[in-house]
């Protein structure tokens, strides 16, 4: 049976423009990103996380007044509930943190405080809790994994600073704290990627946030999207000395093997976010003793270039920069999305606004129609 063209697959929706969005706008033949028209570059450099989460949950930067009440909004809702606590305290020790997260969220969501359909403006007041908990969730269950009392939240840090501290019990050097903030920011938000493309598929349905962010987590997790950046330092480690970065690539290139940390599907000549975060992994490389994987890391770049033309996306140089940064490598998802919250519940709202339930059609290929037959009957 010949099937209709308007039922011919798009694989991956590749190409296919699925909805109009106000939040961001990712320019791939120019090599650049704007979130809500500021370069996102000029907004790492120039302005702290949590002036870039006040711009894309609300469409303008803050005013220092409206950035204070931001920030006193979201500082006195870190602390986690004793329930959850006891939750995250019962989580396996051997489970990925991305599972805990996710875990953790869809717990939040059956919480007072989160719980019951949402409306746009419903779902940023939720999203600012996450972007406080969320930290607070990673943190805890990072230290009780390791067999370490859990550090409260600090009211006077900054979000990243705040986290250092809850993870690694003290804040680093400026340079440091300001490299993690400006990733922050560069993690925060990328149009419709996969993890976006769920939460606002889950929120057509006129489900809740923390239903939306849960499924965007499981859809990060993965290393074709967010687990890129884990995969990227475990790659690091099995190559392990610059000598030996050209033939584990070419042996990696014969066998067919992806090499984690490359390609895009939008960018095909370069991520606008790589220059400012491979900087960050620079000074940090300089200021840490990371040389050598900052060595390996330009082989593979130079050559992945050179000799396929396929260029590294954003989680190429935050691989190793969140490894000189001190965390461990099951950590680095778990840290996107402290980030990628911010942009989860923008679109979420934006959905919101103005909602059609996301529901695509299928090109089937499976048999044609046939008589069913008693079981006795049948080979
Ligand atoms: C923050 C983020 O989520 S950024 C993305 C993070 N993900 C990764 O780094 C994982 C590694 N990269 C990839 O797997 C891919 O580049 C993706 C999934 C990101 C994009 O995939 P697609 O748009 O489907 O690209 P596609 O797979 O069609 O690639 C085109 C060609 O380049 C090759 N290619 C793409 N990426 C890579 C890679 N990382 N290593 C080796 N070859 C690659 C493909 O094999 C394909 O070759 P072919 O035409 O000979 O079959
Ligand atoms: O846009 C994508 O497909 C993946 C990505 O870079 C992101 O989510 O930051």
């Amino acid at each position: 049976m010949a099937t209709p063209d308007r039922f011919v697959a798009k694989k991956g929706l590749e190409g296919v423009v699925f909805d109009t969005t106000a939040v961001s706008n990712v320019l791939p033949a120019e090599k650049s990103l704007y979130y809500r028209g500021y370069p996102v570059h000029e907004l790492a450099e120039q302005c702290e996380f949590e002036e870039v989460a006040y711009l894309l949950l609300f469409g303008e930067l803050p005013n220092a007044a409206q950035l204070d009440a931001f920030q006193d909004q979201e500082r006195s809702s870190r602390e986690l509930s004793s329930d959850l606590l006891e939750v995250i305290e019962r989580f396996p020790v051997k489970g990925h943190p991305m599972d805990a997260v996710r875990t953790g969220v869809s717990f939040l969501g059956m919480e007072d405080e989160f719980s019951g359909a949402d409306d746009p403006e419903s779902a940023v007041r939720k999203g600012i809790a996450l972007l406080a908990k969320i930290p607070t969730m990673i943190a805890a269950t990072q230290r009780l994994r390791r067999g370490q009392e859990v550090i409260p939240p600090r009211e006077d840090l900054s979000i990243a600073a705040n986290f250092f501290n809850m993870c690694q019990g003290d804040v680093p050097e400026a340079e440091v704290v300001k490299a993690f903030d400006g990733a922050m920011t560069l993690y925060a938000e990328h149009g419709f990627n996969a993890s976006t493309f769920s939460a606002r598929v889950i929120v057509s349905t006129l489900s809740d946030l923390c239903g939306a962010v849960s499924g965007a987590i499981a859809a990060l997790k993965g290393s074709l999207h967010g687990g890129a950046n884990e995969a990227v330092m475990h790659l690091l480690e099995e190559i392990g000395t610059p000598e030996k970065a050209l033939p584990w690539l070419e042996e990696a290139l014969a066998s067919k093997r992806k090499i984690m940390g490359f390609g895009h599907r939008v960018y095909r000549s370069g991520d606008s976010r790589v220059p400012t975060m491979s900087k960050y992994r620079d000074s940090l490389a300089k200021l840490r003793d990371g040389q050598k994987w900052l060595e390996i890391s330009n082989v593979l770049e130079t050559e992945m270039i050179s000799r396929k033309n396929i260029y590294p996306n954003l989680d190429f140089p935050a691989g190793p920069a969140y490894y000189l940064m001190g965390f461990e490598i099951d950590l680095f998802t778990p840290i996107f999305v402290m980030a990628r919250v911010v942009g989860w519940t923008a679109h979420v709202a934006e959905q919101l606004s103005d909602n059609r339930l996301v529901r695509p059609l299928a090109e089937y290929v499976g048999p044609g129609p046939r008589e069913v037959v008693g079981i006795g009957e049948r080979s």
